[in-house]
């Protein structure tokens, strides 16, 4: 009998009985993209150091523009042409222009920039501008985009590329990043046979492992793969015991249920304390949660379905948890294209797949019993039909969260 915790419940107890595991390390910029970031970043310096230009053009003194046109251009001397990559030191005198690459600096008084296309070199040493510049107009000024003390990225943050771009202009080339949090994965069960092995009658190939391996790469944790275990307890424990020493959290999959083999339960409450066993969910009921000293240690159930979704709705927490990141998942609202009936008292999870028509999103549950595999393949997301509706009726909506591409 197991004594269920909601799925709420479960995430209350992740937050109070687990911690940030605190470990940083330096990696250099072209290491760090999806990493998280272990303490806020600040400028240190201006960028751009610079007033620099937005366009090719002519750097004026907006007020020496006003009122030009087509029909009256502004009819102003060059004093200078600017090259890129070098400095412009000096005052532009009133009345005058500049020539200005884009990107390239513009001297102290200009304050605007008219772009190439709307001016006419006379070829006597003046420039005829028929549109004038407004103050500010094709510029940016030193320190527009970050300036000293300037917090750019938050503690915690997964990196980016555009992140990277970031850190490669204030000059960060050495980023401090959270450790990554290593996962020993193990699969349990006498029926199961390495996926390039072809299985004999009874068997079936390992689909946790390499999924779950899947799974917490791109959650950014190093992967320990174990294998598979028989379903031999002293043997699943010395494995789970092992993979306690060497890693900061363990999963391992299949055992969970209440069957006469199913260990998983006895071994992770001898390896340290159980904390739970059983969600009000669907799938994934039998799930175990327990810890060694502060290191997680979670059951999964041995269908892949049910080990997917309780991978992702908690496992996915956990480990932002222990790495002090944000793992908020981000939803879309559609229509479901089909009724669908649910379990009452159960917090129920569908795959779907995605279809727009008329600026709505529809989704189209995909059916099948949590022992299918490939009814996760090709779907695009999944939603929840809460434990507390009989089920959903044709076109009612839901929040999807996007799945694919990860
Ligand atoms: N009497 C009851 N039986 C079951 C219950 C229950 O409450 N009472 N719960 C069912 C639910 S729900 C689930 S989910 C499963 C969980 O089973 P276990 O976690 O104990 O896992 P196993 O018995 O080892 O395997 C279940 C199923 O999954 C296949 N499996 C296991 N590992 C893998 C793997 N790595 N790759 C692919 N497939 C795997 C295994 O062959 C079994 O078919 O229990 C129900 N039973
Ligand atoms: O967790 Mo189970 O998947 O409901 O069969």
């Amino acid at each position: 009998m197991l004594y269920v915790k909601t799925p709420e419940e479960v995430l209350a107890l992740i937050e109070s009985e687990f911690s940030p595991l605190e470990q940083a390390e330096f990696v250099a910029l072209s290491e760090a993209v999806g990493r998280v970031l272990a303490e806020d970043i600040a400028a240190r310096e201006y960028v751009p150091d610079f007033d620099r230009s937005t366009v090719d053009g002519f750097a004026v003194r907006a007020s020496d523009t006003f009122g030009c046109s087509d029909a009256i251009p502004a009819i102003l001397p060059l004093q200078a042409t600017v090259l890129m990559g070098e400095g412009a030191d000096y005052l532009l005198n009133e009345g005058k222009c500049v020539a200005v690459p884009t990107g390239g600096a513009v001297p102290r008084g200009t304050d605007g920039v008219v772009m190439v296309e709307y001016t006419e070199d006379y070829g006597d040493g003046t420039i005829g501008v028929a549109k004038p510049a407004a103050p500010g107009m094709n510029l940016i000024f030193r320190g527009d985009d970050v300036y000293p003390g300037k917090v750019i990225l938050h503690k915690g943050r997964s990196l980016s590329s555009a992140d990277i771009g970031a850190l490669a202009a204030i000059g960060r080339v050495q980023v401090p990043v959270v450790k990554k949090v290593t996962v020993g994965v193990i699969s349990t069960g006498d029926e199961l046979v390495p996926p390039e092995a072809q299985p004999g009658p009874g068997q079936v190939r390992d689909v946790n492992s390499p999924m779950l391996e899947a799974m917490l790469s791109t959650f950014g944790c190093h992967v320990v793969n174990y294998g598979i275990v028989v379903d031999d307890e002293a043997l699943l424990s010395q494995k789970v015991n092992q993979a306690i020493a060497e890693c900061d959290a363990v999963l391992l999959s299949g055992g969970s249920s209440v069957g006469v083999k199913d260990a998983a339960c006895r071994i992770i409450e001898s390896a340290g304390q159980l904390l739970l066993h059983g969600i009000a969910i669907k799938p994934g009921k039998p799930t175990i949660l327990g810890k060694a000293g502060k290191k997680p240690i979670v059951g999964l159930p041995g269908h892949p379905v049910a080990a997917y979704f309780i991978t992702k709705l908690f496992v996915q927490p956990l480990l932002g948890r222990l790495m002090d990141r944000d793992m908020t998942v981000y939803t879309v609202t559609a229509r479901v294209t089909e009724s669908i009936s649910a379990n009452h008292g159960r917090a129920q999870y569908h795959c779907c797949r995605l279809t727009g028509t008329g600026g709505e999103l529809y989704a189209q549950p995909i059916r099948g019993k949590s022992g299918l595999i490939t009814t996760l393949a090709g779907t695009d997301g999944y939603f929840c039909i809460s434990r507390d509706c009989e089920g959903l009726p044709q076109g009612a909506e839901i929040q999807v969260t996007i799945t694919s591409g990860v």
